[in-house]
Order: structure tokens, then C-alpha cells, then sequence
């Protein structure tokens, strides 16, 4: 990746918000993890969240996905538009660019928000239904099924967009038949898609790490998200393994999606990134291009001054090819 084109990755014409979070505050008892935090994230857009260990990343994250209800401010999403609950399937366009197919619509649920798009709306209140409005997350420590094969945990994450209920599983019907066919065909396009195709009847637990956490992404894009949150993809991966990532998140961001991501890794997040968000004891210090916050001497500070040896830990490769 070259300067220039993080450049223009910069320049490139953005769309609408799809998330918006504003004045996000999470305390946990006495301690302040995340104070008064905003952020806005739009179509098409790769925002790298970057900070010291215990910065409240995590916890920011977990606020944005609605695992945590923020003590104060809102977190607000363009969740999918209405859809007609006695239209159990619909003909449409794939958002990963697979061909035109049958895709099981969602159920409608109690509770959930559904705006027309562009229109932002408050979080559902529970993690699932978040999940059904649209949003997928990985997270910083993998959690696959480790003894289903590969195409199995993609055809989990796929159980959020399925319309069969209960009795209709335990029976097998046509319904039930159909929609099997359809997940199980989708989670191949799925692996395919992140270049697990030939793995796809390979247990996970015998899967490479760095396979592991593509399969972990394949099965988030099992959910038909608009938006991904991914909490440090490449901790523990190799030079090539990172790499690999990094193309797998552009062509992610390439399909139409929304990326926001955690990494401690600084060269990776500056040379992926559209805009960065640093945190620093649950404050935002900086947010702005990965050339604006690279060379803020704050950020050098806020890492430097936590003691961290790591020099991957450390900002690094200034757009301008320089060294803070
Ligand atoms: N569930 C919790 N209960 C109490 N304190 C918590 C909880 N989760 C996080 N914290 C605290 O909140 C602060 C922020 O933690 P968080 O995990 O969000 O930071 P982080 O930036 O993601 O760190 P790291 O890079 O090490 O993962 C830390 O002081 C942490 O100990």
C-alpha cells in the first residue's frame, strides 16, 4: 500500500451515516472507561479505533454494538428498511456481489427499529435484534464452534436471516428443506468469498489461526451486516496473515459495506483506514485522516507514555514518509 493510495482512499466520495454515536459515556461502577465519546461512521467507510491497552476500545465497541447500554449518550443506527412480514422471501441483488437470489427475509420483531434508509434511529435494545437491523461483530478472541466444520459456523451466523420457526425444523418440511439449501448455499459463497472455499468441510478447530479468523468474518457476514465491527482482526497473525487481511477488509469495504476496527497495530490500521479515532483513558484525543493522527504528538505521547515496548504499538509510517 502506498501513501498515494491511502491518499485517495481518503479523497473517495463517501455516503450517507450509518452510525452515529454521540456523547458516549460507560462507567463500570467508580471507573470511567468511556467518557463523552462521538463518532460518526458512513457507507462505505474503513474507521480504525486506536488507543493504549485499557483505552475503553472495547468497551466503545461494545457500546456501538449494543452489547453495553451506555450509562449516558446514544448510539444511533440506519438500521434496515421495513420490510413486509407476509413476505417470507425477496429477489434481490447480493450485497457481496453474488448473483440475484432468493433471500429469506426477516422476521419482523417486537422492539426492533426499522426506519427507512438513511434514517437513523436509537439501537434496538437487544444484542440480537441489533444483529437483525444490520450490524456484525468479531471479537478480539476467537469464538468459533471448534468441533462444527467450517461451512457449519458460517450457516450459524446465516440462523439470524432464516424464517423457519421452531416446528418447522423439527419437522424438515419443504420450508425448512428450502431454507437449508439456501443457508447452506450462501455460507459457501460466504467462505468462498474470504478464500475458505476448499476449507469449508474442515473442522475449525483444526483450521490454521489465521483461517480461523477469516471464518470468524464469514460467518459475521453471514448476517447480511451494512456495518462490521471487527475488535483487533490480525492480533497474533503473521506478516502474511496480515496482509491477507488487510485485502480481505478492502474487499469487504469494496462490497458495499461499513468497517470499523480495533487493531494495535499501527501500520496496518494507518495504511487501511479512511479516518482513526484515538482513545486515551476513555477520551478522544484525535480523530482524523490515518496522516492527521500518525503525526499528532499526542498520540506518540499517549503510547509512548504508557510503557509499551512494542514498536508495532507505536505510530508509525507517516503518510508523508515520515518518521514521528
Ligand atoms: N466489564 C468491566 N467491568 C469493569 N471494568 C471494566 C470492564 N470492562 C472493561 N473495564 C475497564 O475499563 C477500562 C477500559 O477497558 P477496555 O477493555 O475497553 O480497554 P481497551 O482499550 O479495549 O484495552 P485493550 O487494548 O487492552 O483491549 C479498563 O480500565 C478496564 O479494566
Amino acid at each position: 500500500m502506498t501513501v498515494t493510495e491511502t491518499q485517495d482512499r481518503v479523497q473517495r466520495p463517501i455516503g450517507e451515516p450509518v452510525l452515529e454515536a454521540s456523547g458516549v459515556t460507560m462507567r463500570f461502577g467508580g471507573l470511567l472507561a468511556v467518557n463523552g465519546v462521538d463518532l460518526t461512521v458512513r457507507e462505505g467507510e474503513i474507521v480504525g479505533l486506536i488507543g493504549p491497552n485499557g483505552a475503553g476500545k472495547t468497551t466503545f465497541f461494545n457500546c456501538l454494538t449494543g452489547l453495553y447500554k451506555p450509562t449516558s449518550g446514544q448510539v444511533r443506527f440506519a438500521a434496515s428498511p421495513r420490510r413486509k412480514e407476509q413476505t417470507r422471501f425477496l429477489s434481490r441483488q447480493s450485497v457481496l456481489g453474488a448473483k440475484t437470489e432468493q433471500v429469506p427475509l426477516l422476521n419482523e420483531s417486537p422492539g426492533l427499529t426499522r426506519p427507512e434508509p438513511g434514517v437513523l434511529a436509537p439501537l434496538p435494545p437487544k444484542p440480537r435484534a441489533v444483529v437483525r437491523a444490520g450490524m456484525a461483530r468479531t471479537f478480539q478472541n476467537i469464538r468459533l464452534f471448534a468441533n462444527m466444520t467450517a461451512l457449519e459456523n458460517v450457516m450459524v451466523g446465516r440462523y439470524c436471516r432464516t424464517s423457519a420457526g421452531a416446528l418447522t425444523s423439527v419437522l424438515h418440511g419443504p420450508k425448512f428443506r428450502h431454507e437449508e439449501a439456501a443457508t447452506r448455499k450462501r455460507a459457501q459463497e460466504l467462505l468462498d468469498f474470504v478464500g475458505l472455499g476448499r476449507s469449508a468441510e474442515n473442522l475449525a478447530r483444526n483450521m490454521p489461526y489465521g483461517d480461523q479468523r477469516r471464518l470468524e468474518i464469514a460467518r459475521a457476514l453471514a448476517t447480511d451486516p451494512k456495518l462490521i465491527l471487527l475488535d483487533e482482526p490480525t492480533a497474533g497473525m503473521n506478516p502474511q496473515e496480515t496482509r491477507q487481511a488487510m485485502d480481505l477488509i478492502f474487499k469487504i469495504r469494496d462490497a458495499g459495506l461499513s468497517v470499523v476496527v480495533i487493531e494495535h497495530d499501527m501500520r496496518f490500521i494507518f495504511n487501511l483506514c479512511d479516518r482513526v479515532l484515538c482513545l486515551v483513558q476513555g477520551q478522544a484525543l484525535i480523530e482524523g485522516t490515518p496522516a492527521e493522527v500518525q503525526s499528532d504528538p499526542r498520540v506518540i505521547e499517549a503510547y509512548i507514555g504508557t510503557g509499551e515496548d512494542d514498536d508495532d504499538d507505536r505510530p508509525q509510517d507517516t503518510a508523508a514518509g515520515e518518521t514521528p
